[in-house]
């Protein structure tokens, strides 16, 4: 019991909560910063239950190998690239969000808007779904960050997974919207997250 308590455990463990609060309080708050409050919900807080349960898992894979294996979490070079990962993804995530401005909605915008304009500006330059990469970073980042390898493997599928699926879809409607803008931003922009063109 005394290893769920080590330094490490409690360094790794408070590493990933204040990383899960900072992530979601952000959300919102920029959300009501571009939105407004009026148009903003507690989904935008983006708990699903899904999301509850993968990060429950976690834990329970991390409270399990802290005590069977307590050595799996000394890896420091591990756990310190984990931390990285969710500091670089959390900046590129709301970098995209910044940037996009009130493009930027967490429901995919299935019907034109006049005030909805093409972003290929500042880090859409650079990828087309900052936001994804982002998220798809800082995520696995928190499960190398824990030395957690079953969650890690487990979090790139799933993540990936939602992302392969959810870019088509959000393209199509892009390319509806902006026409030949979108194809040739597309042509020429990679979208950021790994094998999905
Ligand atoms: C959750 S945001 C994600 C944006 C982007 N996929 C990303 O990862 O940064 C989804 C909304 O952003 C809009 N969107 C995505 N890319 C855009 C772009 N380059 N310019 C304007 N709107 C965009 C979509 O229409 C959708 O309503």
């Amino acid at each position: 019991m005394s290893e769920i308590f080590s330094y490490t455990a409690c360094r790794q463990l408070s590493q990933m909560f204040l990383a899960i609060i900072f992530f979601h309080s952000s959300e919102y708050v920029l959300a009501v910063a571009m939105h407004g409050r009026s148009n903003v919900s507690l989904k935008s807080l983006l708990i699903s239950k899904h999301y509850i349960l993968a990060m429950f898992l976690s834990l329970l894979e991390y409270f399990i190998e802290v005590v069977l294996f307590p050595g799996m979490k000394e890896h420091w070079w591990i756990s310190n690239l984990g931390l990285a990962m969710v500091i670089i993804g959390e900046i590129m995530r709301k970098t995209a969000i910044i940037t996009a401005g009130q493009a930027f909605t967490h429901l995919i915008r299935t019907h034109p808007e006049e005030q909805h304009k093409l972003i290929t500006h500042g880090i859409y330059r650079l990828v087309r779904h900052p936001g994804y990469c982002g998220f798809l970073i800082w995520s696995v980042g928190t499960q190398i960050m824990l030395c957690n390898p079953i969650s890690t493997f487990a979090f790139v599928i799933v993540v990936w997974i939602f992302f392969a699926k959810r870019i088509p879809y959000e393209e199509y409607f892009l390319r509806q919207f902006f026409g030949s803008q979108y194809a040739e931003y597309a042509q020429r922009v990679p979208s950021g997250v790994p094998f999905v063109n």
